[in-house]
């Protein structure tokens, strides 16, 4: 797990050895110690260089050991040890060094980087601070204000960066183990009293108070609820205020009780959960190990509105040649300007050029004849949708994949229309599409792996997470926004305030809650949907019963009133004016819910913080059973991703379904039953029956549901 090799002479080369990553496992770290005692004890080393294998130094603690009983030597022994000896240690930094790996490095006497190397103290996005004296040494180094911003984001950053930083002392575009070791040999027997880190004082900072206290309600407003930031501006000041040793006790203190926390263990799943959804599987059986991707030089986009201006840019900057299409001459000019803005001002901000001389513009659908892949992107209508589809299959050359980002409409009528359904996926992007990480990309019961394949690389290519899932109404996502969406009006119509509801729901750690977010979208979104979906009838714009089942018109009569939200300037919320994000409670909308409730014989009642999760979480919970059972997502890492990367549902939670298991099936199924017996006429209430099959199973944990779920379509 580390090797050591005499080289050129007089230098001790310790080299880690743990593929992938040379993550610091407890072989790994028994490695480090045994080796490093050798080459220190050994007369002839006169100093030493540490690197990592397949270019790559190291990418920190294992954090597959973190839930399970930790065995093998701590590491920070040994960096003292380091630290102390006579010998220069010089850390050649290939690939990665961050958290451990970086503490590792930060322990040694000096760090050469090459020049597309990555550092940094990730351990935050984990739940946890860098405990192995990163939180000391970082500030140490570079000052603390650039510690805490780094320490406090897990940002990974540049050599170049590094370098300016001063966190590495050499950045290099040969080989960097080989200038390591001449470095190494060009310091020996030198004092080494000026490269100890942990003996430097911290750099002084005028007004420490005012400037932590600043820091810390600037990183808790960041935060959303997550304890790890926190604790991290607490072990860094501690760094600023104290001496070394007394400081690494209360980094020792802090991370004792951050290492155990459930939101760290919410956050390591989402490391591992990210990457799970990659290896894809259909219910055919396809997998992403077994389905070869097609390559795509060329796409291109139909439709320049704001999703298809965001989509071209993202296609853009993956590398990727782009046909750009929109018949409205006014929409195109405009879709250029924007477009192109993005593109100059990203390429501006990454020290590049810009890629515009990828796009090319066209008002006709024929300029993407001979693209390998079109996304469609034209306005959510379904007629309008049809058309386009149609067209794309006569002019498109064969083998041509086609998507759509539709967010609502099905994928398998879209493809029905081509003459190769096999070629047809759903590619859901979110807005804004060239920043939002999250693509949920739909296969319809024709799709063919190869196409599936092509387009989860293409999401990957683009930066996102893609995760493939089942056709079905609102897919995942939007499904499961439903109920939660129903729960809010409900508890408007008994009683509570949007104001209530969304406070609850940002407590919780969501950047805002459902009303904030209906107003920031269009209230008239959902609006135009719900139409489609719950015609009126007979009864009335009022009626709050529609197909026998429990309905809230309050959404409708709101826009009915012109109040689409932020772009409006009054939505559920008050605002300046258009376009203002400052949302303040509305007495009108108050005004407004009061005389709904009086017209329809409802007396409010007081609702608390407790019931507005549990009715809207439980809800979108029990939907998210229902699609695990049927299928449509292969298993809960993929709509936990879905929520975590698309709908802002807080990392540190997990996902919707982690959330579950750790409030415990039992506690949800008891509360489903509960609000269904309450509200028997809203069957998003009405506990799934894999929800019912888990807790009889004893609640398993939630990387073991495939199981269950595996056995009960083996039993259909
Ligand atoms: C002790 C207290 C203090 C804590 C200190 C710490 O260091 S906390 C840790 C702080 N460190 C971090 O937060 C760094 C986390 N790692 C990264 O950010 C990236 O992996 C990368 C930039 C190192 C490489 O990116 P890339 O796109 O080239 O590759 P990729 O991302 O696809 O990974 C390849 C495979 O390696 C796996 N794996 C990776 N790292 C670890 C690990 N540390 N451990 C275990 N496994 C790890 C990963 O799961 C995947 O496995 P799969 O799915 O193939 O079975």
């Amino acid at each position: 797990m580390a090797q050591f090799t005499l080289v050129s002479g007089s230098v001790g080369l310790i080299t880690l050895q743990n593929p992938p990553v040379n993550a610091l496992s407890a072989a790994t770290r028994q490695g480090i110690v045994d080796m490093m005692n050798k080459a220190l004890n050994d007369p002839e080393v006169k100093s030493v260089v540490v690197c990592g294998q397949n270019r790559i130094f190291c990418g920190g603690a294992d954090i597959k050991e973190f839930g399970t009983k930790i065995s093998g030597p701590p590491l920070i022994p040994t960096i003292h040890t380091i630290e102390a000896t006579n010998k220069p240690v010089v850390a050649a930094i290939e690939g990665s060094a961050l958290g451990g790996g970086l503490e590792l490095a930060l322990g040694c006497h000096y760090r050469i980087a090459h020049s597309k190397a990555r550092l940094g103290l990730p351990e935050v996005t984990l739940g946890l601070l860098p405990a192995i004296g990163g939180s000391q040494r970082l500030p140490r180094l570079i000052g603390v204000p650039a510690a805490i911003e780094l320490i406090t984001t897990g940002r990974h950053i540049t050599a170049a960066e590094a370098l300016q930083l001063g966190l590495v002392d050499h950045v290099t575009r040969s080989s960097t183990v080989d200038e390591a070791i001449k470095f190494a040999q060009s310091v020996e027997g030198k004092s080494l009293d000026s490269r100890r880190i942990s003996n430097y004082p911290c750099p002084h900072l005028p007004d420490l108070d005012a400037v932590f206290e600043g820091v810390m309600q600037e990183v808790r407003q960041k935060a959303h609820g997550a304890i790890a930031p926190i604790a991290c501006v607490q072990a860094v000041r501690a760094a600023a205020t104290l001496p070394y040793l007394e400081g690494m006790e209360i980094e020792r203190q802090l991370m004792e009780t951050l290492f155990t926390s459930s939101q760290a263990r919410a956050l390591q799943y989402t490391f591992f959960a990210q990457r799970a959804v990659s290896r894809w599987s259909m219910p055919s059986g396809a997998r992403w190990d077994t389905s070869m991707p097609k390559p795509v030089h060329k796409a291109a986009v139909i439709g320049l509105g704001t999703m298809g201006r965001g989509i071209t840019v993202a296609l853009a900057q993956a590398g990727l040649s782009v046909v750009a299409v929109e018949t409205q001459e006014k929409q195109l000019k405009e879709a250029k300007l924007v477009v192109s803005g993005i593109l100059e001002r990203a390429a501006q901000r990454r020290g590049m050029a810009p890629t515009l001389a990828k796009i090319t513009y066209s008002h006709d659908i024929r300029a993407v004849a001979d693209v390998d892949l079109v996304i469609e992107a034209v306005f959510e209508d379904e007629a309008l949708k049809e058309k386009v589809f149609q067209q794309l299959s006569a002019v498109c050359k064969p083998g041509t994949f086609l998507c759509t980002n539709t967010s609502s409409l099905d994928v398998d009528h879209l493809a029905s229309l081509t003459h190769n359904p096999e070629l047809v996926v759903g590619m859901h992007f979110f807005a804004p599409a060239h920043v939002m990480k999250l693509l949920e990309v739909v296969y319809g019961s024709k799709s063919s792996p190869e196409a599936l394949a092509t387009v989860m690389q293409l999401g990957k290519r683009m930066g996102k997470v893609s995760v493939a899932v089942g056709n079905c109404w609102g897919f995942v996502g939007n499904r499961m926004l439903k109920p939660y969406m129903e729960q809010a009006f409900y508890l408007l119509e008994e009683g509570a305030t949007p104001e209530l509801v969304d406070q609850a729901l940002v407590e919780f750690g969501f950047p805002m809650g459902v009303f904030r977010m209906s107003d920031l979208s269009g209230t008239d979104v959902y609006w135009k949907i719900r139409k489609e979906a719950e015609p009126v009838g007979a009864s009335g714009q009022e009626a709050r019963v529609r197909k026998g089942l429990r309905y809230s018109p309050l959404g409708d009569l709101l826009c009915e009133q012109g109040r689409f939200g932020q772009k409006t300037g009054q939505g559920w919320y008050q605002y300046d004016k258009p376009g203002s994000r400052v949302a303040r409670p509305d007495p009108w909308v108050h005004n407004f819910l009061e005389e709904y409730r009086a017209r329809h014989g409802l007396v409010a009642r007081r609702i608390d913080h407790a019931e507005v999760l549990e009715r809207c979480l439980y809800s979108l919970i029990n939907e998210g059973f229902r699609i695990l059972e049927e299928g449509i997502a292969a298993g809960p890492e993929d709509i936990d991703m879905i929520y975590v990367f698309g709908y802002g549902w807080p990392k540190h939670r997990g996902g919707p379904m982690f959330y579950a298991s750790m409030v415990g099936l039992a506690k949800i199924l008891e509360r489903l039953e509960h609000y269904h017996r309450a509200h028997p006429d809203v069957p998003f209430m009405q506990p799934c029956s894999l929800l019912r099959k888990l807790v009889t199973c004893g609640s398993p944990p939630v990387h073991k549901w495939k199981d269950v779920i595996k056995k009960i379509h083996s039993q259909l």
